[in-house]
């Protein structure tokens, strides 16, 4: 039997499945508290299952039985995988079955934004609604504009299509390399990242968080774009410097934001960007729909114990860990 920590609750039926391949703890939150209580539960697990938990040098010299760490996540940015590869440790994350759902949350985002939905139902609610919606009420059109999508990877092409089939939109994007297969499959343009800025009505940001990317929407990169412009970020929090964006906002270089994700999460309310009325704030939810969850856990547990059980083609190891399967 492997033994196996899980940083996080699991479903009912995926402890199940794990079980009957190996012992399983569900850390409690004092377990998991600091690095030096994780290390001591988990010391000699075969396999660890988190979210969001960071696993670097540090902790991977104290947990040498490690064979793999899967995470319930398509972003893997809290691994170290330098240090990963320095162990001989796998990582497995969790693409694909979530695309659907965080396209529909940007949507989300796009709509709300765009619409002032949470503005105007503060509006109701506080008795200010009256007569006929004054023009102070107006928003802007989502259908028939333009987004822009900076990242068109798997999410990035499930909110395309959502953009061209339901909206009738136009849609640029930029992305590390061009997808001319994407581009004909749904009438996309490539652009340059200056050009994406300059022309989207929408600017949605899907990268993964890397250090190419970190820091990505700067004061440059807001001022490049229409000040009629809306900005969503599904990403990472750390893809976009928050200073810029709150100086963006509140000097009217753009129209409004859309944010699912923030540098430091929970993002205390004390952070600027949540005293304006041109933002839209979610707490990370751009995966959590109970179906898309259970699979996404459901898919962690697999990859780990694929992982373990030596078939490594079945897993979901992320890409700069590949090179571990062909020295094995
Ligand atoms: N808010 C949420 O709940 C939530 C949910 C899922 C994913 N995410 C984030 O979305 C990211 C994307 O997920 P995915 O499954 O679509 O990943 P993906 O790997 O399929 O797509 C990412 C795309 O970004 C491109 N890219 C990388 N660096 C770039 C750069 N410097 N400039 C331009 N393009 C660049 C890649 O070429 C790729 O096409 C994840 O890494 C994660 O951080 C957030
Ligand atoms: O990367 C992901 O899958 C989401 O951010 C959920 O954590």
């Amino acid at each position: 039997m492997f033994r196996i920590c899980s940083t996080r609750k699991l479903p009912q039926h995926v402890q199940d499945y794990l079980t009957t391949y190996a012992t399983l703890d569900i850390l409690t939150k004092e377990q998991r508290e600091s690095p030096e209580t994780f290390v001591k539960y988990a010391a000699d697990a075969d396999g660890i299952i988190t979210s969001g938990m960071r696993i670097d040098d540090a902790i991977l010299s104290r947990l040498p039985k490690l064979k793999c760490v899967s995470t319930s996540s398509v972003g893997y940015d809290h691994f170290d995988t330098d240090a990963l590869k320095k162990h001989g440790v796998y990582a497995t994350h969790t693409p694909t079955v979530l695309d659907e759902t965080v396209a529909d949350l940007t949507f989300a985002l796009i709509l709300a934004t765009a619409r002032r939905v949470v503005e105007l139902d503060t509006v109701v609610r506080e008795g200010r609604w009256a007569g006929r919606p004054a023009e102070w009420f107006y928003g802007v059109d989502v259908h028939h504009r333009t987004l822009g999508i900076i990242g068109m990877g798997r999410i990035g092409e499930a909110v395309a299509r959502r953009a061209r089939l339901g909206f009738e939109m136009d849609v640029v994007y930029h992305n590390r390399s061009r997808k001319p297969e994407v581009e004909e499959k749904l009438g996309l343009e490539y652009v340059s990242f200056e050009e994406l800025l300059a022309k989207s009505d929408f600017v949605v940001l899907l990268t993964p968080l890397t250090e190419a990317t970190r820091g990505l929407m700067d004061d440059a990169a807001f001022q490049k774009m229409k000040s009629s412009a809306i900005f969503i970020n599904v990403s990472r929090g750390a893809t976009v410097n928050e200073q810029a964006l709150f100086k963006a906002l509140s000097e009217g270089t753009i129209r409004a934001a859309g944010l699912d994700v923030f540098v430091k999460e929970p993002t205390p309310t004390t952070n600027p960007l949540l005293s304006l009325q041109n933002v839209v704030v979610l707490p990370h939810i751009g995966s959590a729909t109970h179906a898309t969850r259970d699979d996404m856990a459901m898919l962690a547990a697999t990859n780990l114990i694929a992982v373990l059980e030596g078939r490594l083609q079945e897993a979901r190891i992320v890409p700069e860990l590949q090179s571990l399967i062909k020295e094995s």
